[in-house]
């Protein structure tokens, strides 16, 4: 509460003190939370990020820390000078003694002093962001070290952290390192400044502050907006990016341009967007709105005071000096606390941001690494024993299962197609873990429990060709070795064995040749990018082969050539075919057929057929088809 003082003169009493009780009683409404998170989850945000960040780099920290004090203090000592300058004229011309060149030597040195703390600032900030960067990609590289499976990445409560996240981590931490020191900067030049306007009464800052707070508030409000609207724009972007790719985008073009998509793609996306800034416009008029009363409450203020001190100052009570002092406080005062009321803002911002980070660090995967690890069993048999899974709690896509693959085995699994069959191979590669049941690894006497061995070096004995292969924008050699050293021999015979090699004859620089569009590479056909994927398995030498289609893109005779290769590699090792070509199950030493996440039979090629069940209708149906065809026109 403002107290007046005695010594006011009686007409001016009740405006300030009007106005001190009105500011009050605005600053004691609650704010709307608009916010994602209150102010003690924010503090503990705080808490637990600057230890981090400032760990990165403490001496930059420090020293952008001293010249934000520097910083801080300097609009005061502005004021102060200007106020002593325009006294010492005064004196000057009176005919007193005034010592004005030192005056402008001081100021002209405040204001050098100001340029040059800014500059230094700033070149901190730039090696400070390196060191942040660094270290918080780090810590979400790491983090994507410690998540073995797919599980907390294919969460839709990630899909737009995981975007926030890729978004800000090159630019979050310096920006909360920033924002708190230009806090600190504007804190102490405030209470600075504020400080110097004691000497025109010790009632005049109080008044001040109170009278442009509750505009300060109002606009801090508007500020804590932008986290939502980001947020909210974040969600619908995603939609609306998609929107635009598929407009845009070189992978979508054929069939955009087939099927006349762009109408539909534009009136989609237009309606979307509209939809959403009619809303954002909405909310955001009706805030600026709300701020103009106090913005009139706060120039109430300062336009009365200024009154005040004019009046004084032709009456004698105050000097010139303490006139220009009075305009130049007001303004700085006005400008800091507006600045105050932005960072808190954007800080709440960044904060928010940090917890989402934190959020994502703190994030406990399905698939967890083994805390002590069990060595690989001498011999890698797979067994399911009982095992059902469904992908993120959902009804089950595979049902119990149970089966063993002695190791050196190849099997075929068919199936029709949503039958579980890639997913059986996701569970043995351990990217997701059985809801129900285990799976073992090893020969009798030395089963383990996948869970229990080290992910990492179970997986180095497999290689596989995924139906949807990934296409690393690199080098075809990068692209075959992976980052794995480099053996010339076994290069060679990969390259060969998948076929790749007659495509590397028609691309200039062979092996070394950047692929894919991104970078300007050489573009490869489907086919082409199956066999590299294909060259990759083979590279590897790995004790257990997964294949899932890998021969989808291919023409008859590469197919054929592929399945050689196969063939031969997997003499010895544990080989899983998955197949809709039911020829290729030929190579194979047994047969799984799957239906609805159920393994309904289980035996050899001519087993099955005898059977007359699922297998032998699949067959026949494909074998009919090439005896329907006519073979002679
Ligand atoms: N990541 C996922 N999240 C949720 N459901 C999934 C996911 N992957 C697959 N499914 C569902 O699991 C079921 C089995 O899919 P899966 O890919 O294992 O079948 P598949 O036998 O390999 O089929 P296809 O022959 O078509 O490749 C399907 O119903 C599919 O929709």
């Amino acid at each position: 509460m403002c107290r007046v003082s005695p010594a006011l003169p009686a007409p001016a009493l009740p405006f300030p003190l009007l106005l001190c009780l009105y500011a009050a009683a605005q600053m004691l409404r609650p704010l709307p939370q608009k916010e994602d998170l209150s102010n003690r989850e924010l503090l503990a945000v705080l808490a637990r990020t600057l230890p981090d960040l400032i760990h990165s780099a403490p001496r930059l920290v420090l020293l952008m820390l001293g010249m934000a004090v520097v910083q801080g203090l300097m609009p005061a000592l502005t004021i102060l000078l200007g106020k002593w300058t325009v006294d010492g004229v005064g004196a000057a011309l009176a005919g007193r003694e005034a010592n004005l060149t030192l005056l402008a030597a001081a100021w002209a040195g405040t204001a050098l002093l100001t340029q040059v703390t800014g500059v230094g600032a700033q070149v901190l900030q730039g090696y400070a962001a390196d060191h942040f960067t660094v270290q918080t990609m780090g810590r979400l590289m790491n983090k994507m070290g410690e998540l073995p499976g797919l599980d907390v990445l294919e969460d839709p409560r990630f899909h737009d952290d995981i975007e926030i996240l890729q978004m800000g981590a090159p630019r979050r931490p310096l920006n909360l390192v920033s924002t708190l020191l230009y806090l600190i900067r504007s804190v102490i030049s405030a209470v600075s400044v504020s400080a110097t306007l004691l000497s025109i009464g010790w009632w005049v800052p109080l008044v001040v502050v109170a009278g442009m707070l509750p505009a300060l508030l109002k606009q801090m409000e508007f500020y804590k907006l932008g986290w939502s609207i980001f947020i909210q724009r974040t969600q619908d972007s995603r939609e609306v990016n998609y929107l635009q790719r598929v407009a845009m985008r070189h992978e979508y073009a054929k069939e955009v341009r087939l099927y006349g998509l762009l109408p539909y793609l534009q009136s989609q996306y237009l309606s979307r967007t509209l939809t959403y800034q009619q809303t954002m416009r909405g909310v955001r008029n009706k805030q600026l709105l709300g701020i103009l009363p106090y913005q009139a409450l706060s120039l109430l203020v300062t336009a009365g005071l200024f009154v005040y001190v004019v009046n004084r100052a032709q009456h004698g009570t105050y000097t010139a000096g303490s006139v220009v002092l009075v305009i130049t406080a007001l303004a700085g005062l006005r400008d800091e606390l507006r600045s105050i009321s932005e960072y808190l803002s954007t800080g709440t911002e960044h904060l928010n941001w940090f917890a989402k980070f934190h959020r994502f660090l703190d994030a406990t995967p399905g698939v967890t690494l083994a805390p002590d690890p069990r060595p690989l069993p001498r011999e890698l048999s797979l067994t399911l024993q009982d095992v059902s899974f469904g992908y993120r709690g959902q009804s089950p896509v595979i049902e119990h299962l149970s089966l063993t693959i002695p190791e050196g085995q190849t099997v075929a699994i068919v199936g029709e197609n949503g039958a579980g069959k890639t997913t059986l191979v996701k569970l043995l590669l351990r990217f997701y873990d059985p809801s129900e049941g285990r799976i073992l690894i090893g020969g009798a006497g030395e089963q383990t429990d996948l869970r229990d061995l080290d992910v990492n070096a179970w997986r180095r004995q497999v290689a596989a060709v995924f139906q949807d292969f990934a296409r690393f924008e690199w080098t075809l050699r990068d692209n075959v070795t992976l980052g794995q050293p480099e053996d010339a021999a076994k290069l060679s015979h990969a390259v060969e064995a998948s076929g790749l090699g007659a495509a590397l004859n028609h691309v200039d620089g062979g092996l070394d040749a950047r692929i894919g569009q991104a970078f300007g590479g050489v573009d490869l056909s489907g086919g082409q990018w199956q066999k590299l994927a294909t060259a990759r398995a083979l590279y590897r030498e790995a004790r257990v082969l997964i294949l899932d289609e890998p021969t989808a893109a291919l023409d008859p005779r590469s197919e054929k050539e592929v399945f050689d290769a196969f063939a031969a590699l997997s003499q010895g090792r544990t080989t899983l075919l998955i197949t809709h070509r039911l020829g290729s199950v030929l190579m194979a030493d047994r047969v799984l057929v799957m239906k609805r996440g159920r393994l309904i039979e289980d035996g050899t090629h001519t087993e099955l057929l005898t059977r007359g069940g699922e297998y032998a209708e699949l067959w026949e149906l494909q074998a009919s088809q090439y005896a329907e065809s006519p073979v002679s026109a």
